[in-house]
């Protein structure tokens, strides 16, 4: 059985979603498809989730919200009366965005849920209608019927493992189940979305519930590359992937798949495979546990802005028992997660998210670190790109920290700070975020040399 999740820019209008069908509907073993929101149809376009968003923004400031409201409902309408749906499906949808944008807005949070999961779900509703309408047992599949509860965080939620007993019985549907992707709900029965790009996790969440053989995830795109495509014309396509590598480009800026969507194919050791709607017959990226280690040392590399650094050094830092503790006590109290922590005998960095620390809680932050940790110096730099240096095969070749080094010398690009993972599947290059298309295009030079063309 193979759990299937076509992304927005695969269901974004009629001729779309005919190709999904047909993809489906080659193989009998594609039994559940998850659906995002129709995405963009060109470049200026605008996704419907962007669309529900700015609707429910308004609603909440009390603006009106009916301009949004007619273009998500267009969105659709287009779809249906292109694929010559019955005009009940639209009466359905817009019925039901009412009815949202009509709800409590007590909790402006919960009410934004509500109002951008409608996206994924009206979508399903719809392309369920088509293959009705084509003479599939199709069904759309409400998560709250199927059991899929997520904790209760508005915009960031994660599944509960307690979903997976019940999510299981979906394996039994003698139909074909349309999912929605991107929400679940909360054991208070409200609907909370995961993060941006999270109907990935809902597509991964099924295929560990249902033990698929395979998750297939399609997009727009014939492969991982390895390299983001905007930054390096035709890059490599990457063949196969181990999760790890997966894991660390995904988190760094590999958007085309979401970070946290591996989680539940590593525990099952499910193979992910990524394939390209407009072209289905490419043979795709495979992520699997393990891979034939024939790509050099490096695999992909991927780039991330947005993140700063907090510098705190203190002499004889190494002796202090509990220095660590106290560092993260008073992070915690901020209520700020950590995403590296280089490290030395007399000082050590946090890189955080930028989006994390308001600016008004800077200065606060930083004279209770030096006054609580008694530090002889503190201080933050903002504005910095990550760059992840990705590939299982780096444990097994010598110098290609040197290598990556010398490249970003060359270029002139200064190194802020230098990681290697405890992992080494990956290295971490902090650079300033000026310098980061520079960067990554120095070492695509270096690790893929013969078929660079740097864009711009
Ligand atoms: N290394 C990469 N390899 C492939 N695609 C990438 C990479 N980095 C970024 N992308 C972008 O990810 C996009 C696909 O992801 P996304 O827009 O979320 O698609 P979907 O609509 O299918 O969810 C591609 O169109 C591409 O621009
Ligand atoms: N529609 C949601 C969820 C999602 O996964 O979308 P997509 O598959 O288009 O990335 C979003 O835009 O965040």
């Amino acid at each position: 059985m193979k759990v299937v999740k076509f992304g927005g820019s695969s269901l974004a209008d009629a001729k779309h979603i005919k190709r999904v069908f047909d993809i489906v509907h080659s193989d009998n073993e594609r039994r559940i498809i998850v659906v995002s929101a129709p995405g963009k149809r060109h470049e200026n376009d605008t996704k419907v989730t962007d669309l529900l968003i700015s609707c429910g923004l308004h609603a909440i400031n009390n603006e009106d919200p009916s301009p949004y409201i007619e273009q998500v409902v267009a969105r659709y309408k287009e779809i249906a009366d292109d694929l010559i749906l019955p005009p009940t499906i639209i009466e359905t949808i817009q019925n039901d965005l009412l009815v949202r944008l009509a709800g409590d807005k007590n909790n402006p949070e919960q009410y934004l849920d509500c109002i951008k999961a409608s996206g994924e779900d009206n979508h399903a509703k719809l392309v369920a209608c088509y293959f009705q309408e084509q003479g599939v047992k199709a069904k759309y599949m409400n998560p709250r019927e199927a059991g899929l509860i997520v904790s209760n965080e508005h915009g960031n939620a994660q599944v509960l493992p307690k979903s997976y007993e019940k999510l299981r019985r979906l394996r039994e549907s003698c139909e074909l189940i349309i999912f929605p992707g991107f929400f679940g709900y909360g054991q208070n029965g409200g609907i909370f979305t995961f993060s941006r790009s999270g109907s990935d996790v809902t597509g991964s969440i099924l295929a560990y519930a249902v033990k698929a053989d395979v998750y297939e995830n399609f997009t727009d795109v014939d492969a991982v590359f390895s390299v983001n495509p905007t930054f390096v014309e035709q890059p490599k396509e990457i063949k196969e992937l181990t999760y790890r590598e997966m894991r660390e480009l995904s988190y760094a800026g590999f958007t085309v798949l979401h970070e946290e969507a591996l989680i539940p194919a590593i525990q099952a050791g499910i193979p992910v495979q990524i394939k390209n709607t407009n072209n289905p017959r490419a043979r795709g990226t495979t992520i699997l546990r393990t891979r034939e280690n024939q790509n050099g040392p490096v695999v992909g590399i991927a780039s991330a802005t947005g993140f700063c650094s907090i510098y705190v050094s203190k002499y004889l830092l190494n002796r202090e028992i509990g220095f660590g503790r106290k560092l993260y006590a008073i992070l915690e109290e901020f209520g700020i997660s950590y995403e590296h922590t280089p490290s030395g005998i007399d000082d050590v960095t946090v890189i955080i998210k930028e989006n994390q620390l308001q600016e008004d809680e800077e200065e606060v932050l930083l004279k209770r670190l030096e006054s609580e940790l008694v530090a002889d110096e503190v201080h933050i730099q903002h504005s910095l790109a990550l760059i992840m240096v990705v590939g299982e095969g780096m444990r097994h070749n010598i110098g290609t920290m040197a290598r990556a080094a010398n490249a970003l010398a060359k270029a002139d690009v200064n190194i802020e700070m230098i990681n290697q993972g405890s992992s080494e599947v990956s290295m971490m290059f902090a650079v300033k975020e000026v310098d980061e298309k520079k960067a990554v295009q120095a070492l695509y030079e270096e690790f893929f040399a013969e078929v660079a063309l740097p864009i711009g």
